[in-house]
């Protein structure tokens, strides 16, 4: 039975489930805080878990909860984040279908924890037990945890990139895991905002290491670093620094990290830590023109040193610039900020390759290629809807990406609607629902769109913020998605699924470029480390398309297009989307109670806003647009058979020809408000 326009009288109760029937804001809301003033901590909204960050450990996750869940099916037990593990992982065997779980929301609301419990659930349902490949995929998050997470001021343990994880499965055995990595936040290398930290492992290795230890690598305490000490006392209440570093070296270990690797590892971040030192004097040349010396020697000794580089060319790379003019260099001499920029450039490029280079080793480690024929199952934890005072690249990219998982969010949810009204036999042809494409279309990468736009100016010579703001204004201006600023700031807004942003473009062409002066990358290719020349030399093959002279018989160099952060982006954004639309969803989203870390606090503004964000609403409206309220013929008979006006009801009548006789009493001008469906008997 499908019935619209009603509405039920429990809009004060607190089910496990929020009645789809009752869906608006402020019912949602009611429920939720019910709820979690009674510390349950998950709701059910459909199938989408919502889980609100209780910020108190709650005896909930043991081993005892696994076996309550497992082999259950979603709704027959309260909700529980095992519950959405269980069902997907049950369906996986059962339908050998791959799934994937979208775990969604705010800096601090939760993601990570979540995540680490689907893969906890994972293991322990895992038919192979306690197996070494098992123990292996567990152990690469505590080494991502170190290298991509650090303090901000909303979470003590940000994971400053997003991640996808896949695990495969055969015939129920974890047989192998692969992760992808998004976005790794580079700035935060070189730049902490007050109260902030660098990412963790650098703490977690001056503390830990051992005088001599340090000595080898020249290391100081983290207060003598640049790099380190920006934003004020290290040290965070309740983290064991030290402790985390022996659980990283253990992960190492577990993951087959050789002597020489980690050894390699520990140089490269020692030598991020010395370039971070590097100062520069001002000098004026015979031109009057200001230009820089190095203002000491130690560092370049201690990085060409842990690199295996040449000193001179080190120091050459950071004080000026090279070119190539007709088979002969030219160096131009850099200003103060070209020295310090040129300084941050290489230790960002150090790290991010070091980086990827152990996504790929954990990657190598976990996952075979045979492997991934088996079935899989995957979670996407990934930063949400951002909407900062000042909103910057970084914000389009992961709101570019929110937007897009939006869409794969609504087309699922309408897909099931769509199930459900052929299951029903439900006429359905009016259901029609407004897409967010355009806005995708608007941001993309695809011509004209703005990462595009980006794109294309990023490869001119002569770029700027105000060039690329210009054509963004001159392809967009009448687009009613896009807004331009009323006075002539360095601005422009867009109308997202969430809300409307405004985008400041001031550095946006060197963000999107990010890529070091091809005469670094060379430096660091010359590297006596082999790891380090090859992971250079990979960065250089992506960038320069060699090809074949037809005179001369050599191979000759072509100038490299600009490798973009957009470009690669929206490649792996798109490779992501195409993965995800072969899997069966699952959705889970985190919502951070309050911005103050308070335990059980729960503020309704700020988890308003989230519900908007995590695009709640938006099922709501998709299901409002059909018939959202389905009542059971049995339900429906008992509430309105008083409509009859007390007429008999043969015995003999089945119960749907019951309600029709009952809907006939309201008049044919209600006929198409209603249907009535197939198989609600029960
Ligand atoms: N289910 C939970 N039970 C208890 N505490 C939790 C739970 N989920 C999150 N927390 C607490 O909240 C903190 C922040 O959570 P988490 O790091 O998972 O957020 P996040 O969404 O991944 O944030 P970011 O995007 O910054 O990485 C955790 O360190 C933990 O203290």
């Amino acid at each position: 039975m499908v019935v619209p326009q009603e509405r039920k009288d429990s809009e004060q109760g607190i089910e496990d489930m929020i009645n789809l029937s009752d869906l608006n804001e402020q019912s949602i809301l009611n429920n939720i805080k019910a709820r979690y003033a009674r510390e349950l901590i998950y709701t059910y909204t459909g199938s989408i878990l919502v889980a609100v960050n209780p910020y108190r450990m709650y005896n909930i996750y043991g081993l005892d909860m696994v076996k309550r869940y497992e082999g259950r099916t979603l709704g027959s037990l309260p909700p529980h984040i095992f519950a959405i593990a269980s069902t997907s992982y049950t369906k996986m065997m059962k339908a050998t279908e791959n799934q994937v779980i979208v775990i969604s929301g705010e800096s601090g609301a939760g993601k990570t924890e979540s995540t680490k419990l689907v893969m906890q659930y994972l293991a322990a349902v895992n038919k192979s037990g306690n197996n070494l490949i098992t123990e292996q995929i567990v152990e690469s998050n505590p080494l991502l945890e170190s290298f991509g997470n650090a303090k901000t001021i909303r979470n003590d343990n940000s994971s400053r990139f997003g991640k996808y994880i896949e695990v495969f499965f055969k015939k129920g055995s974890m047989v192998g895991a692969r992760t992808q990595e998004y976005l790794l936040e580079k700035s935060r290398i070189v730049n902490q905002a007050s109260d902030e930290r660098n990412y963790h492992v650098f703490y977690e290795m001056l503390d830990a290491m051992s005088d001599a230890e340090k000595a080898k690598y020249g290391l100081q305490p983290a207060s003598k670093y640049f790099y380190l000490n920006q934003g004020g006392n290290s040290a965070i209440a309740g983290r064991d620094d030290a402790e985390n570093f022996r659980k990283m070296t253990q992960a190492m270990d577990v993951l087959n990290f050789n002597k020489q690797e980690r050894e390699t590892v520990f140089r490269i971040l020692s030598s991020v830590l010395h370039i971070g030192n590097i100062y520069f004097k001002e000098i004026s040349n015979e031109n009057n023109d200001n230009t820089v010396e190095l203002g000491s020697d130690a560092e370049i000794k201690w990085i060409s040193h842990l690199l295996q580089l040449s000193e001179d060319w080190l120091k050459q790379s950071l004080t000026s610039k090279v070119t190539e003019a007709r088979g002969d260099r030219v160096y131009t001499a850099y200003n103060l900020d070209q020295a310090l920029d040129a300084r941050d450039a290489i230790a960002k490029a150090l790290y991010s390759r070091l980086f990827t280079w152990m996504v790929e080793k954990i990657n190598s480690t976990t996952c075979h290629a045979e492997r991934e024929k088996y079935t899989s199952l995957a979670v996407l934890d990934i930063f949400g809807f951002e909407d900062f005072s000042v909103n910057s690249f970084e914000q389009l990219c992961i709101n570019y990406a929110n937007e897009t998982l939006q869409y794969f969010f609504n087309q699922h949810i309408f897909r099931l609607e769509q199930q459900e009204y052929t299951k029903e036999k439900i006429r359905w042809n009016h259901i029609d629902f407004i897409d967010n494409k355009p806005t995708i279309d608007l941001i993309s990468t695809k011509p004209a769109g703005i990462l595009h736009l980006l794109d294309d100016e990023s490869n001119f010579p002569q770029a700027s913020d105000q060039s690329f703001l210009e054509k963004c204004h001159y392809h967009h201006g009448s687009n009613p998605l896009y807004g331009k600023p009323r006075m002539s700031g360095m601005e422009f807004s867009i109308s997202h699924y969430a809300g409307h942003i405004k985008y400041d473009v001031t550095h946006f062409i060197e963000k999107n470029k990010d890529t070091l002066r091809s005469h670094v990358i060379e430096l660091m290719c010359e590297s006596k480390n082999q790891m380090i020349s090859q992971m250079f030399k990979d960065m250089r093959d992506r960038l320069i398309t060699k090809t074949l002279s037809k005179t001369t018989g050599r191979y000759i160099t072509l100038k490299p297009k600009t490798a973009t952060v957009a470009a690669s982006f929206g490649e792996s954004l798109l490779s992501l989307i195409d993965t995800m639309t072969r899997c069966n969803p699952y959705f889970i989203r985190c919502i951070k109670p309050n911005t103050t870390k308070t335990a059980m606090h729960f503020d309704e503004s700020v988890i308003l806003q989230q519900l908007r964000y995590t695009g709640m609403m938006e099922t709501i409206r998709i299901r409002k647009m059909g018939y959202p309220i389905r009542v059971k013929f049995p339900h429906f008979i008992e509430r309105y058979r008083c409509l009859l006006l007390g007429a008999k009801i043969p015995a003999r009548e089945l119960p749907n020809e019951v309600c029709a006789k009952i809907l006939v009493t309201q008049g044919p001008t209600q006929a198409d408000q209603y249907q009535i469906g197939a198989t609600k008997d029960e």
